[in-house]
């Protein structure tokens, strides 16, 4: 990262792909849905790529691999509501922590960075996961897909968060797995780091236009600290 004079004061952190390997649990809703619809079951494998632009996407697109856009637009409602109400019975049971998050998170709080949460995932799936997880006490705020009139790629959910902080983009990095949060980070004007481990759409992670590609969120809290140090 270049060396900025203000320093960075916030992490923009990403949740699926990013801080939790949620595949399981969309596994475990899409399959209940396409159930529902006379559907088979498809597999973790199919699902990952998908991941990453928000829920009404990710519907449509699991109903696609079967069916054409006609028969997917009129049965497009009922699916969505059948697709919520299995996440929210399952949310967060199948899901996992990657490893150094807690650490990572732990370690940004104390070098005073603030922590905001913005997932394209829906606040009313967000809110209880992070809960479940031990994760909410780290952040000031969280925003979901539908806290803004725009979803990441759009700048705008990055751009309401740092309006939130009262910070200028130029002292926020954003942490995320996709292109998702880079090209939105990227658009608002903040740092951006990647991690290598989650989904980005099946792509490899080294085409995206990032700041920098972190193992971790541990190694993250490093890297910020590194760059501070060398701005003051
Ligand atoms: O639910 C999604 O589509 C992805 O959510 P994310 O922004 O936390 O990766
Ligand atoms: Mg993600």
């Amino acid at each position: 990262m270049r060396a900025g004079a203000a320093g960075i004061r916030a992490a923009i952190i990403d949740l699926d792909g990013t801080m939790l390997d949620t595949v399981p649990d969309f596994e475990a809703a899409l399959n209940g849905m396409r159930a529902e619809l006379g559907l088979a079951p498809i597999t973790q494998d199919t699902i990952k790529p998908l991941v990453g632009k928000g829920s009404e996407k990710l519907v449509r697109d699991a109903l696609l691999l079967d069916w054409d856009a006609a028969r997917v637009d009129a049965a497009f409602e009922d699916a969505l509501a059948a697709y919520q109400r299995h996440y929210l019975a399952i949310n967060g049971q199948r899901s996992t922590l990657y490893e150094g998050v807690l650490d990572g998170l732990a370690a940004m709080r104390d070098q005073g960075l603030r922590l905001v949460c913005v997932t394209n995932k829906p606040i009313a799936f967000a809110l209880p996961l992070l809960d479940q997880k031990g994760l909410t006490p780290y952040f000031e705020r969280v925003f979901g897909g539908d806290s803004f009139a725009k979803k990441k790629p759009a700048p705008m959910p990055m751009l309401g968060a740092c309006a939130a902080l009262d910070l200028s983009p130029s002292q926020v990095v954003v942490i995320g797995d996709s292109s998702n949060d880079a090209e939105a980070a990227r658009a608002a004007g903040c740092f951006v780091l990647t991690v290598p481990y989650g989904y980005n759409h099946g792509r490899p992670i080294q085409e995206i236009n990032s700041d920098g590609i972190v193992s971790s969120l541990l190694e993250a809290a490093a890297l910020i600290t590194a760059h501070n140090q060398t701005s003051k």
